[in-house]
């Protein structure tokens, strides 16, 4: 990929938990700070980021946008339709507008942007920020493959991309979107019942967080099929085949089908009820 990222400006509107997650892992795709301005809503929150990263922040949208030629908009799906609102006359014409908020249709940003402006939609999960991150990308109507491949490069210090259908984003988001938040839970589940057996709770804490990490890059790094890796802890007769009955007694595969269609449903919902 021969895009040039480097001399690339970037604005990001609206620096909450997601977008500071892509600036960080677009710093690392070597975006130059000087060449970032994010947009906040309380000066001290600029200041935490202008300390944290080096980049020049504001209270001011329209500003933001002028000479960027990406426009990251990450400010909550509520928000998204009056934030484009505000900077539409200002964005340069060749400005490329990438979204990260979930639910909202390509066909929301076309409404709010002048005629012709490009758009990708993404949907990115906060391991972004370690550079740990896997975010889909869906090239807009009028976003051309050198748009699509921009993305990519400002995307790559953020972790894996994957080209995707509009169609099958609100499943990304359930999955990847939200997979942080399943993965946080299932770790203080996992060291609250360490407490219960005893152990301190920095202990248990460090445990659980070591654990999910071994397992994470055992699975990437072999390969290997998730059950496959299951079943070679879980020996006959064994401790953990005694715990794992326990899962399915509490029925928690299934609490993950539901939780994952729960989410997409309510991604579907946004679209409908913002979109
Ligand atoms: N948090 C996550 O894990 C993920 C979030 N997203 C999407 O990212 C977007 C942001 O979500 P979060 O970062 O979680 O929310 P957040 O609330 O942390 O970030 C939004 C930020 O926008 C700022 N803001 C709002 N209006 C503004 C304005 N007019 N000018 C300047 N700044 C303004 C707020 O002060 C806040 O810091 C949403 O659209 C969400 O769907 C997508 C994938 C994952
Ligand atoms: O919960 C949310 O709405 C956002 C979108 C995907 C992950 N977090």
């Amino acid at each position: 990929m021969s895009t040039q990222i480097a001399g690339t400006r970037v604005a990001f509107l609206g620096t909450g938990n997601m977008a500071e997650a892509v600036l960080a892992g677009a710093l690392r795709s070597g975006v130059a700070p000087s060449d970032v301005v994010a947009t906040v809503r309380r000066p001290e929150r600029g200041a935490e980021l202008a300390e944290r990263y080096g980049v020049a922040t504001t209270v001011d949208n329209a500003e933001a946008v002028v000479g960027a030629r990406v426009v990251v908009v990450g400010v909550k799906p509520k928000d998204v339709g009056a934030m484009l609102d505000s900077v539409a006359g200002s964005l340069e014409p060749d400005a490329l507008v990438v979204s990260v908020a979930v639910g909202l249709p390509l066909s929301l940003y076309a409404r709010h942007l002048p005629e012709g402006q490009a758009v990708v939609r993404t949907m990115p999960n906060t391991p972004a920020q370690v550079g740990a991150g896997v975010t889909a990308v869906v090239a807009g109507p009028t976003a051309s493959e050198e748009h699509v491949t921009l993305v990519e490069a400002l995307l790559a210090g953020t972790g894996e991309t994957v080209r995707i259908t509009e169609k099958e984003i609100d499943a990304f988001g359930a999955l990847a979107g939200s997979g942080p938040a399943y993965v946080f839970y299932v770790v203080d589940a996992m060291a609250e019942a360490g407490v219960l057996l005893g152990l301190t709770r920095d202990v248990a804490r460090r445990l659980a967080v070591q654990t999910v990490l071994g397992a994470g890059t055992l699975l990437a790094e072999t390969g290997e099929h998730p059950v496959v890796l299951r079943e070679k802890v879980s020996s006959p007769g064994g401790t953990t085949i005694q715990a794992l009955k326990r899962l399915d007694d509490g029925g928690v595969r299934a609490a993950f089908l539901a939780a994952l269609e729960a989410a997409r449903d309510r991604s579907r919902e946004l679209a409908t009820e913002l979109g």
